[in-house]
């Protein structure tokens, strides 16, 4: 077993702490993915693993090995970065087979695997051309062939697709998730890009500010985000956060925010009953509200607000609408194409809120507040 557990790591540089208190594991053929905003500590994380940055603490374990005070070169990887680290006067067989010749596999058995990768990854024809020679997608397959080519025990991208354009993109996430599948290891793919992650992630670690603040599966991101700073990022547009008070009547509860009183549905009475403040962060997801024509196909509580329409953004399938709710309570809505009536800027439209997908968090800890 090759399962990957990264334990308390730690790194600082001078007084900064970029990783901080960082814990995770990676199971034999799970494609784990490390994602969050620029400068938060993702690449260093990754560094740490691959034994380019010593950790300040913590401990990596690589199946049943502690691989912390390892060389990289000792730690048997395969690694992919950003700028692919090609060597630019070998070939393209040059450089797939370059990790192996270092570790003095046979002449026979290189040829072998190098072919093999270049096969899998349509490079057979370009093993004799010089990497200088090739575009930008055919590089990152090269790099990708190299990894495909080793026996490590663990997969490591970091931003492997940065340089490509989104057409490029789709195929070689496909290719990558090829090599993984093939190689049935623990991998781990390091992105600030969300839709990438949601794409090809098994399970998702956000990192931010040094700290890891949820590790789950793109739904579990999605519906049930930790904190409110989950709540912020995850998403495009993100979440709706609203702070309000809490209103407490005939054992029933409700958010009051700006004139607009939400009712809470019951499943929130008891958790709410030992709340002790006045104040609360509601989350309202943007696909939570809904145009009032289409009330009929939603099952759930609905809270009927007329709305005014202050900003539209047309995407591909959907568009994102700022909605000013009541008198005084700007959201962000996403409504899908063919499914809803398409209003104009300025439109005074009707809304409702489906109130079971909302989602309440603690203003003091910013934590979820979570029901049972
Ligand atoms: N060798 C170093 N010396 C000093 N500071 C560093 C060093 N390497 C990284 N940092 C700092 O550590 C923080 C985290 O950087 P890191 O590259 O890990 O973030 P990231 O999440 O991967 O960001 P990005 O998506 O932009 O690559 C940043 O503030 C960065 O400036």
């Amino acid at each position: 077993m090759s399962e990957l557990v990264v334990q308390g790591l730690r790194k600082s540089f001078g007084n900064n702490v970029v990783v901080n208190d960082i814990s995770f594991s990676v199971q034999e053929g799970e494609f784990f993915v490390l994602l969050g905003p620029s400068g938060g500590g993702k690449s260093t994380t990754l560094r740490l693993i691959c034994g380019l940055e010593q950790p300040d603490s913590g401990k990596i374990v690589l199946g049943n090995q502690d691989i912390t005070n390892l060389t990289p070169r000792q730690r048997n990887l395969g690694m992919v970065f950003q700028d692919y680290g090609l060597y630019p006067n070998m070939t393209v067989f040059g450089n797939i087979a370059y990790g192996l010749e270092t570790r003095h596999v046979a002449k026979n058995e290189v040829d072998k695997r190098v072919r093999s990768a270049a096969e899998m990854l349509g490079l057979t024809s370009h093993l004799p051309r010089s990497i200088n020679d090739l575009s930008g997608g055919e590089q990152q397959r090269v790099a990708l062939a190299r990894c495909l080519a080793k026996d490590a025990e663990l997969f490591l991208f970091d931003e492997p697709l940065s340089n490509l354009d989104p057409k490029l993109r789709f195929q070689a996430r496909r290719d990558i998730l090829n090599v993984h599948r093939t190689k049935k290891k623990p991998s781990l793919y390091v992105t600030h890009d969300q839709s990438e992650a949601f794409a090809v992630g098994d399970r998702i670690a956000v990192i931010a500010k040094g700290r890891l603040q949820q590790v789950g599966t793109p739904d579990e991101l999605i519906n049930f985000p930790s904190n409110v700073f989950m709540a912020r990022f995850i998403g495009t547009p993100p979440m709706n956060t609203l702070t309000g008070q809490l209103v407490r009547g005939n054992g029933a509860f409700a958010v009051a925010i700006n004139g607009l009183t939400i009712p809470l549905p019951a499943k929130w009475n008891a958790i709410l009953q030992n709340y002790q403040q006045n104040e609360i962060i509601l989350g309202l997801p943007p696909t939570a509200i809904v145009q009032q024509e289409f009330f009929t196909t939603v099952d759930h509580q609905v809270y009927q607000i007329p709305a005014e329409v202050l900003d539209i953004e047309s995407q591909i399938g959907e568009s994102i609408l700022t909605l000013k709710l009541g008198n005084d309570l700007t959201a962000q809505a996403q409504f899908s194409d063919g499914e809803e009536a398409h209003p104009n800027v300025g439109d005074r439209i009707k809304v409702g809120v489906n109130l079971e997908a909302l989602k309440l968090f603690d203003p003091i800890s910013e934590n979820a507040i979570k029901v049972e």
